[in-house]
């Protein structure tokens, strides 16, 4: 898939913008402080209604108005879907093809998106939440039913460590309330947790093919998906359902005394292994980045293979953090298969690492102009 066109009103520092892309690489170039990583997020908003950098829809919207739109058109191999949305005080309204869509899990999915960022380095070094919120993000544009039992563990999650602190506070006693509470929370996270253990593998297996690419085959990736119940792949949803369930009765004294949630997927984290060594305490810093920038492009392969459509990638002055060897293997792999938007203050070494001449924008001031002498 790829974005024909975009159209910005008062979106950002975008007073109003209406812009047709190319295929292949685009590329944002321009000072700092113009507009180029308000251009990615307004395509990212697009594919899921919300922000990377802001969990604030109001930062959106120009601070000279009240509203803010962002609308496009996305092509597959036989459609063109029009995508719309509008920010306002009043909530958000998304539509598909000019019809409102009550459900915005109804909407996600229409355009899969991939960024890269300086700050996805750190899904190897960061914390344990760095890579839940990557794996609920990533398998949430692949799968509605992801996105929808995700939301659900969300909401009864909280609903559930708001009755914890109650009882915890003897403000509450009802514990057939709380037996309720986790019997959902069981329910929605056994289906987390299964329908991540297969989405894992078949990343894992897409990280391998790129990572030994990458080493010249000198490593092996591997993934380990922790969790407290030890569920391994092939389980089934009954099974992790009772796991659950058990896991909870055992801790139900521990979890009033603390008054949260011990248990679940919210808690668990994804180990990357080279050579069998977990690369976030044992690699040096080029395998981490390696073992990043695998995960990143084998997203764009599972993406392919789950929707049949390869997702657009948003690379956000990424290559200034990439050495000469990893910005080639990216630049490369990418070329001629995925539409590419890739924002850079200089494009010194860049065009010359493409094998197709990319497409430039100049970027100033929340205004875009082609530039077709600099490619
Ligand atoms: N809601 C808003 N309304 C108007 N302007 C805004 C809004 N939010 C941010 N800006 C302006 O957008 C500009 C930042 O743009 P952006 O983050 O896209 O920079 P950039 O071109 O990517 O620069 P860098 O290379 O430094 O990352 C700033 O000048 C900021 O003041």
């Amino acid at each position: 898939m790829y974005l024909e066109s975009l159209h910005l009103k008062d979106f950002r520092n975008y007073s109003t913008l209406d812009v047709d892309f190319d295929q292949g690489v685009n590329i944002l170039l321009g000072e700092n402080a113009q507009g180029k990583t308000n251009l990615l997020e307004a395509i990212y908003v697009l594919a899921l209604t919300r922000s990377h950098r802001t969990a604030n829809d109001r930062d959106l919207i120009s601070w000279q108005a009240d509203e803010a739109l962002v609308a496009g058109r996305v092509r597959k191999t036989n459609t063109i879907t029009p995508l719309e949305l509008t920010f306002s005080k009043k909530g958000k309204k998304a539509k598909v093809n000019h019809l409102e869509q009550a459900r915005l899990s109804r909407y996600v999915g229409q355009l899969n998106v991939i960024l890269f960022a300086p700050e996805d380095l750190e899904l190897v070094k960061g914390s344990p939440s760095v890579r839940r919120h990557f794996i609920d993000q990533e398998f949430g544009q692949m799968s509605p039913k992801y996105l929808y039992n995700a939301g659900q563990y969300r909401t009864i999650l909280r609903q559930r460590n708001n009755y914890l602190r109650q009882l915890q506070r003897k403000q509450a006693k009802d514990l057939v309330f709380l037996g309720v509470l986790s019997d959902q929370l069981a329910a929605f996270g056994a289906e987390l947790v299964v329908a991540r253990l297969t989405f894992l593998k078949q990343l894992e297996k897409w990280a391998q093919g790129v990572h030994e690419v990458i080493s010249q085959a000198r490593e092996q990736l591997t993934f380990d998906y922790i969790n407290q119940i030890k569920a391994a792949p092939g389980a089934s949803v009954e099974s992790l359902y009772q796991a659950y369930q058990t896991a909870f009765e055992r801790q139900q004294q521990k979890e009033i005394e603390q008054g949260t949630t011990l248990i679940g997927p919210h808690r668990d984290d994804l180990h990357f292994l080279v050579n069998g060594k977990n690369v976030q305490t044992f690699g040096s810093q080029g395998q981490q980045r390696t073992t990043a920038l695998s995960v990143k492009l084998a997203e764009i392969d599972l993406m392919k293979a789950i929707t049949g459509e390869y997702p657009v990638l948003l690379l956000d002055d990424v290559l200034s953090e990439l050495d000469d060897a990893r910005q080639t293997h990216l630049l490369r792999s990418i070329q001629d298969r995925v539409q590419t938007f890739l924002t850079t203050t200089s494009l010194s070494g860049i065009t010359r690492k493409l094998i197709n001449p990319p497409t430039v924008f100049n970027v100033s001031d929340g205004r875009l102009q082609q530039d077709s002498t600099e490619a």
